[in-house]
């Protein structure tokens, strides 16, 4: 099964070489700003313009709770998740504080949380049932739930890139949510439950193990399907469904997308094996603490652009990395070239020659 109406083209190389070139114009040894230099190439290349911009980045927080805590897989309570989300929406908690320094509007949506919020400017109401299912008794959302996600994920993004937004980060917050996401890395990198799993939120070793087990049985007693849709079904959560949705229209869109740590970038391994073509737009903002979230990254071949030890999730490290992101295209529209600098350098010449009379 594949989502409607969906046209992912994959990224044009026509720039490439025009991009490369006045990248080695600029006044450096050639490549000698790394990737940066890669990262304002392959937003040339999603803009198919020597002169890209990032405009409104909107940061997507998207929130849903788990039935599956029942089962003892996060040593958080759940009403962790909409606590947080009311502190998100006043732009409190790590994502809100990050959105403020760098520039982020920040979009709170509620996915499935097991809440009643009131309305609130920066809350998008995506809700389709409060809570995904046990997996431990029953698949985590319906077909129809999960598609209702996938297309309440397109939608948010489809109605901000109408506002003009070229560059979206996407963040979770969801209590035992890095439950389905490694359910998610094992089937789809078809890697061993075990290697999988880590503390989350700060399971101890014992903890870890007995969220593999239950995990190993909601794959016994579900099964593992060939569709990836139906997996997500199965296994997944409604904030990584509407994440996913989120990131698929955004490669429609030909926006800038940044995922965040190991549950939204399981939301776009999810989204990976709908479009593959999903990756061309897609940069991985940070390499999370997380076991299992470099192999996500490997099998996508990614790389990520930091590294700084976080596991927190919300959008955090696709904040932290935009200055880097925003770095580099301003690179490339702005960093003087050789010929510039000879400008500079004649001025300066002249004036030392006047002063030394
Ligand atoms: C206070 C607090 C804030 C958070 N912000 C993100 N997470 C992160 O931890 C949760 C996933 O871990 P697990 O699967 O172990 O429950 C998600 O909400 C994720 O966003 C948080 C967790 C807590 C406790
Ligand atoms: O990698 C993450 O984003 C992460 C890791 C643990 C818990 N929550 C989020």
């Amino acid at each position: 099964m594949k989502p409607s109406n969906l046209n992912i083209s994959p990224v044009s190389k026509e720039m490439a070489n025009a991009l490369r070139e006045k990248l080695d114009q600029k006044a450096k040894p050639i490549r000698s700003l790394g990737k940066m230099e890669d990262i304002a190439l392959r937003i040339g290349l999603i803009q198919n313009t020597l002169t890209p911009q990032l405009n409104k980045p909107t940061m997507f927080t998207v929130a849903s709770d788990h039935h599956v805590c029942e089962e003892g897989v996060s040593p958080c309570p759940t009403k962790m998740t909409w606590q947080q989300c009311l502190n998100f929406l006043e732009l409190g908690g790590g994502i809100g504080l990050f959105c403020k320094m760098y520039g982020f509007d920040l979009k709170v949506v509620d996915a499935g949380v097991d809440f009643d919020f009131a309305p609130h400017p920066r809350l998008i109401n995506a809700k389709v049932r409060k809570g995904s299912r046990n997996i431990l008794h029953e698949h985590a959302m319906t077909m129809k739930e999960c598609m209702e996600a996938i297309e309440n994920g397109r939608k948010m993004v489809r109605e901000s890139a109408k506002e003009g937004v070229n560059v979206v980060g996407f963040g979770e917050m969801g209590i035992g949510n890095t439950t389905p996401a490694s359910a998610l890395l094992s089937i789809f990198t078809k890697t061993d439950i075990k290697d999988c799993v880590g503390p989350g939120s700060g399971l101890d070793s014992n903890g870890v193990s007995h969220k593999a087990n239950v995990i190993t049985q909601a794959f016994e007693k579900h099964g593992i399907s060939e569709d990836p849709i139906e997996n997500l079904a199965r296994f997944g959560g409604l904030e990584i469904a509407t994440i996913c949705g989120g990131m698929l229209e955004a490669a429609a869109q030909k926006m800038v997308i940044i995922t965040d740590g190991f549950i939204t970038t399981s939301a776009l391994l999810v989204a990976s094996e709908i479009y593959k073509e999903v990756l061309d737009y897609a940069f991985f903002s940070h390499q999370s603490d997380e076991q299992g979230h470099c192999l996500m990254i490997d099998h996508m071949q990614g790389e990520p652009i930091l590294n700084m030890s976080f596991r927190l999730g919300e959008g955090t490290g696709a904040a932290c990395c935009y200055p880097i992101i925003k770095g580099s295209v301003t690179m490339l529209n702005e960093m003087t070239t050789f010929e510039e600098a000879q400008v500079f350098n004649t001025a300066t010449a002249k004036v030392a020659a006047f002063e030394s009379h």
